[in-house]
């Protein structure tokens, strides 16, 4: 079989290199020797000889054609790179072949003919580059291609259209200077004009020139009255089935708007008993009552946990102020609520957790009593039969997620500001894994969008407690399965580790890690062992030149916290005492 791939790989030569043009005699691609042990030029083997990794034969004056039929008995390779030869005709559908490649580099040749669809069944494709040739037709479709960071088209003949992709994971992409048409999706705006230009058809933003409103097509003047009369009337009724559409969604708006509004008399629904509203101001702690307080009976009130923010603040007042929908996560919905005049807050309402009264009362003092400059307090909560509430403080700016991907008007998010976050947050869930002792809990959904950004733009753990755990102790192994199936797999403290690891990988990589955990780490781990390890950074961290001693060293704690084994994943204490030296060095580094 060995000697199947040897064979093969010497044909793919040929292809390349016809006329046999003479190479020193260390070239290798002969049929009587072995590309690992005898270093054919270009050709990168595995530690222990074994296989095929890599085959680079950049600027070597290759003029044939790619064999990909041969190239791929090679079915170990993970690097193709040809670039700046004069390799003409077509891409061979048979690439897909090549199953492990993550690099596939073809720019500056002489390609021609359309790329073949079976490139998007390369699934561990990370770079692409097929710039300045000859290709024509669409644009491959690398939709399927979830860890791809570049797409690099420009300079061909390519038509159509902009393909689907993930463009919020992808570091570098470029398609100017083609035939494209069509208009550019919003999620690819931020990639900037330079990515676009020179595709006369290609509209809409990042480019100056708008996209066309689409209008019904004209008239043709030979079409006969009674035509024109269909086709008017078609357009009516169309335009009718719009307005009844609009009219309908607006009708549905008011309603879900009416919802949004969290009306006392919804929540009142819950407590027929109610008939009175009270405040009661006990020192730190305050009780806002719905309950008819002089029978006693059925208490259901608003427990105000930290007073100063919504001081003299009536129940009513939060109730009907004008609320706006958040976002609809995992736990409820969230809203955030402007009562008149007072401090802005967001209020969770919890679908479907099944706890008592009395167990949610419990359990938010406990979580009430968690005070700590880095996790967001809960400034109220409220709870019936069927109705959960918290307050939190709005935080005008925003979340970790937001910044990181841009979304936080396009501020920069730069090296330092990255280590600090990672430190501020370790130090937070250092002290609530570890400093409130038997009083510790998970925090169960750690993720950036849930570590929010102060007034000082310090981050601020959100969500703190509202996780379910079930009785666990800080040495109860991962996900520990309880013989109730109504019960969810209880969150260790092992889990928050690992979500502080993606954490640390987002804030490294500038990647969404959020829901392919699994799949970023094994990027990482691939692109770590081909020690390219500079490709995984966000390319911002590079260009405004931080330490790469210090990243690696960064990312080298991020892969500890995401060990697939939770024992072997370090504690909150001794991360948070690894993140601090790397911002120590960093300081003495400026300091210097
Ligand atoms: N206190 C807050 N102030 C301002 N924005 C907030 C606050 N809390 C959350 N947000 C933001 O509101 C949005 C919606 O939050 P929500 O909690 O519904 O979504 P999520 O974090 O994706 O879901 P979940 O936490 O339930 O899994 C998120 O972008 C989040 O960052």
């Amino acid at each position: 079989e060995e000697q199947d791939v040897i064979t093969a790989l010497v044909e793919f030569m040929a292809k390349l290199s016809p006329g046999n043009v003479q190479r020193d005699l260390n070239f290798g691609w002969n049929d009587t020797s072995n590309p690992c042990t005898d270093k054919w030029e270009g050709i990168t083997c595995d530690s222990s000889l074994n296989f095929v990794k890599k085959i680079i034969l950049d600027e070597y004056n290759l003029t044939g054609v790619l064999d990909a039929e041969s190239l791929c008995q090679t079915s170990t390779l993970l690097v193709l790179s040809l670039v700046k030869n004069n390799i003409s005709g077509e891409l061979g559908e048979e690439i897909s072949g090549c199953k492990n490649l993550t690099h596939l580099y073809l720019s500056d040749n002489r390609f021609s003919g359309p790329i073949p669809s079976s490139v998007s069944e390369l699934s561990n494709l990370k770079r692409f580059n097929v710039s300045h040739n000859n290709f024509t037709g669409e644009l491959p479709d690398m939709s399927k291609v979830t860890g791809l960071l570049s797409y690099l088209a420009e300079n061909n003949q390519f038509i159509g259209g902009i393909p689907q992709l993930e463009f919020s994971n992808l570091v570098e992409f470029n398609v100017s200077y083609n035939n494209l048409s069509g208009p550019i999706p919003d999620v690819a705006v931020r990639l900037g004009n330079s990515s676009f230009s020179g595709n006369p058809g290609l509209c809409g933003k990042p480019l100056s020139n708008v996209c066309p409103i689409v209008s019904p097509p004209p008239g043709k003047g030979t079409q006969s009255s009674s035509s024109q009369f269909l086709m008017y009337s078609g357009y009516a009724v169309l335009a009718l089935i719009v307005v009844l559409l609009v009219a309908f969604t607006v009708v549905k708006k008011m309603k879900s708007k009416n919802k949004v509004n969290i009306s006392p008399r919804e929540v009142r629904r819950d407590d027929s008993d109610a008939t009175s509203t009270n405040f009661r101001n006990d020192g730190n702690r305050s009780e806002f009552s719905l309950t008819s307080a002089e029978t006693g009976s059925g208490t259901s009130s608003l427990v105000v946990v930290s007073t100063p923010m919504v001081n003299g603040m009536k129940f009513d007042d939060l109730l009907r102020a004008p609320a706006e929908l958040l976002g609809r996560g995992k736990h409820g919905n969230l809203y955030k609520v402007m009562p008149n005049g007072g401090v802005t807050l967001v209020v969770k309402r919890i679908k479907d957790w099944p706890i008592s009264k009395d167990d949610f009362k419990k359990k938010m003092q406990r979580v009430g009593q968690v005070i700590h400059p880095k996790v967001l307090p809960i400034v109220a909560y409220y709870c019936s039969k069927e109705e959960k509430l918290l307050v939190y403080e709005y935080q005008r700016n925003g979340s970790l997620f937001r910044i990181l991907h841009g979304l936080h008007n396009g501020q920069m998010f730069n090296w330092g500001s990255r280590l600090n976050m990672a430190a501020s947050i370790s130090e937070a869930l250092a002290f609530l894994h570890e400093e409130l002792g038997d009083e510790g809990i998970p925090h169960g959904n750690l993720k950036s969008s849930n570590i929010m950004l102060n007034e000082d733009m310090e981050a601020c753990i959100s969500e703190y407690g509202l996780m379910e755990v079930h009785n666990q102790t800080k040495t109860k192994p991962n996900n520990v399965k309880t013989d109730n199936p109504d019960v969810a797999p209880a969150y260790t403290f092992k889990d928050d580790i690992h979500s502080f690891g993606e954490i640390l990988l987002e804030l490294l990589t500038g990647q969404v890690a959020q829901n392919r955990g699994p799949d970023l780490a094994r990027w990482i781990h691939s692109v770590a062992k081909e020690e390219w390890m500079v490709q995984v950074f966000d390319k911002s961290l590079a260009s405004e030149g931080a330490s790469e001693e210090r990243i690696v060293n960064l990312l080298q704690v991020a892969l500890k916290c995401i060990n697939a084994l939770p024992d072997a994943r370090p504690n909150m204490n001794q991360i948070a005492d690894m993140i601090n030296s790397i911002k120590e060095e960093e300081e003495r580094s400026i300091s210097c």
